[in-house]
């Protein structure tokens, strides 16, 4: 069974704008990605205590994915969302993490694509 005490915070649907793509259209012009991260952790402390220290920082961890995605340029969506999952994956606490990044313009005939990593902290 599952241990109750592994909160999981979900950032839905992070809408950014980087380059993404290897057309020449798409290395000239910036354009849309949405960006869903999940990360698993043990937040009993932060439960009881009520005290951002024992918390895992949702805030921090999108404040540096949004500087990773804006200030940078990914040819591949694998590359990018690999480079995300780095940062979701970093801080100590982090038993679980994955990411889904989406490119809604990719593909004329479709809403859009993505593509999903996930990461588990090893036994
Ligand atoms: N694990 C948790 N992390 C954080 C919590 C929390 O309850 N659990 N709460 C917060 C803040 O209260 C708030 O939700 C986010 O902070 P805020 O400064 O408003 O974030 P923004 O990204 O909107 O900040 P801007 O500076 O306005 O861009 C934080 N973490």
């Amino acid at each position: 069974m599952m241990n109750p005490e592994l909160a999981i915070i979900r950032i839905k649907n992070l809408r950014l704008r980087t380059f993404i793509g290897i057309k020449d259209e798409e290395i000239n012009n910036r354009q849309d990605v949405i960006i869903n991260v999940t990360m698993h952790y043990y937040a009993e402390k932060a439960r009881k205590t009520d005290d951002m220290e024992h918390a895992l920082n949702y805030r921090t961890i999108t404040k540096a994915i949004i500087t990773l995605v804006e200030d940078n340029r990914f040819s591949l969506l694998e590359h990018l969302t690999g480079k995300i999952l780095e940062i979701a994956s970093e801080h100590p606490w982090v038993e679980y993490a994955t990411v889904e990044v989406d490119k809604p313009h990719a593909l004329r005939f479709a809403d859009s694509v993505s593509l999903q990593l996930s990461w588990q902290r090893p036994e």
